[in-house]
């Protein structure tokens, strides 16, 4: 029988050897893509800027290549995981790992806040480092920036294109309603790109590395997030309408005549569209908008 204990998990041998032990089936369902790759997991661990003051917490451990390699680089490591047939496999795997907790639950479920004051008390920071689940990647990044909870960093491998489309500037077609929300909780940085070879089952795209700081504090000045968040969206609705007709959907034709010159006042051509729009134009807009009374 294969050893499950103090190997490295990511190397092809290693992952089917464990597998194989424990008859665990991939289900495609919980987006179980396993890395296999040592040098990508050295570029995670290193850009998280880790050490034994600081404390990481792991989304979907999988059967462990990550965990192993932030317990030791961190000075606590607690994974969330959902899948409830990986748990056993992730205690005998980190078995001699004495910081490392693993949580059997699902991320988008967990009260967090919580999870990191009972599990990271008296360290200096906190980051999540992750491969995350592509069916869920969105839903579970904005969570983490919208509970605001203190993070230092968000390391996590995605799909390359949301990768891109989080660290978009104004102007192309990668820029949306998800480079605003993140841009406004963060800053992105792009680490590498993944080529799909390097997980068991290969996925069929190709992925990326992102980091993302996140800010102390906005970099724009909002009055009402809520607001400002749906005026993004409204912005977005429809990419090749003008800026001006997807906002007259989103104040309402009682407010149709007024919205051109409070474009205008806010120094924004009616006729532009949503994807130029910076940060600071989307916050002087909600602001205006607010102002005038109208709906975001
Ligand atoms: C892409 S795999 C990554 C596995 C491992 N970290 C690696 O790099 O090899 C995603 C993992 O997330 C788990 N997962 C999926 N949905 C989840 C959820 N909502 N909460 C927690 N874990 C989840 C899956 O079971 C799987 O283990």
């Amino acid at each position: 029988m294969s050893r499950t204990d103090g190997f490295d998990v990511a190397s092809p041998r290693r992952t089917r050897d464990i597998i194989d032990k424990y008859g665990f089936s991939f289900k495609k369902s919980l987006g179980q893509n396993f890395l296999i790759d040592q040098n990508i997991l050295h570029k995670i661990v290193s850009a998280a800027g880790l050490d034994e003051t600081k404390g990481a917490l792991e989304i979907g451990p999988g059967i462990g290549a990550l965990t192993q390699q932030l317990a030791q680089h961190a000075g606590r490591v607690t994974a969330v995981e959902i899948d409830n047939r990986l748990i056993p496999i992730l205690r005998d795997v980190l078995a001699g790992q004495d910081n490392v907790h693993i949580e059997h639950g699902d991320i988008l479920k967990l009260d967090l806040g919580d999870l990191i004051k009972r599990q990271f008390a008296g360290l200096s920071g906190v980051s999540v480092v992750a491969n995350l689940p592509y069916y869920v990647t969105t839903p579970i990044l904005m969570k983490l920036l919208e509970e605001k909870l203190p993070l230092e960093h968000i390391v996590v491998m995605i799909q390359k294109e949301v990768a891109e489309r989080m660290a978009a500037k104004p102007g192309g077609k990668e820029y949306g309603s998800l480079s605003v929300a993140v841009q406004y909780y963060c800053e992105p940085e792009l680490v590498c790109i993944v080529p799909h070879t390097v997980f068991i089952p290969q996925p069929n795209v190709d992925s990326a590395v992102i980091k993302l700081t996140v800010r102390k504090r906005p970099p724009v000045d909002v009055a009402d997030e809520n607001h400002f968040f749906r005026t993004v969206q409204g912005s977005f609705a429809q990419r090749r309408k003008t800026l001006y007709n997807n906002l007259t959907a989103l104040v309402g034709k009682e407010n149709r005549d007024r919205l051109a010159p409070l474009l205008e006042s806010c120094g924004i051509d009616p006729t532009r569209r949503g994807e130029t729009l910076s940060l600071e134009e989307f916050a002087r807009l909600s602001r205006a908008l607010l102002e005038a009374g109208m709906p975001g």
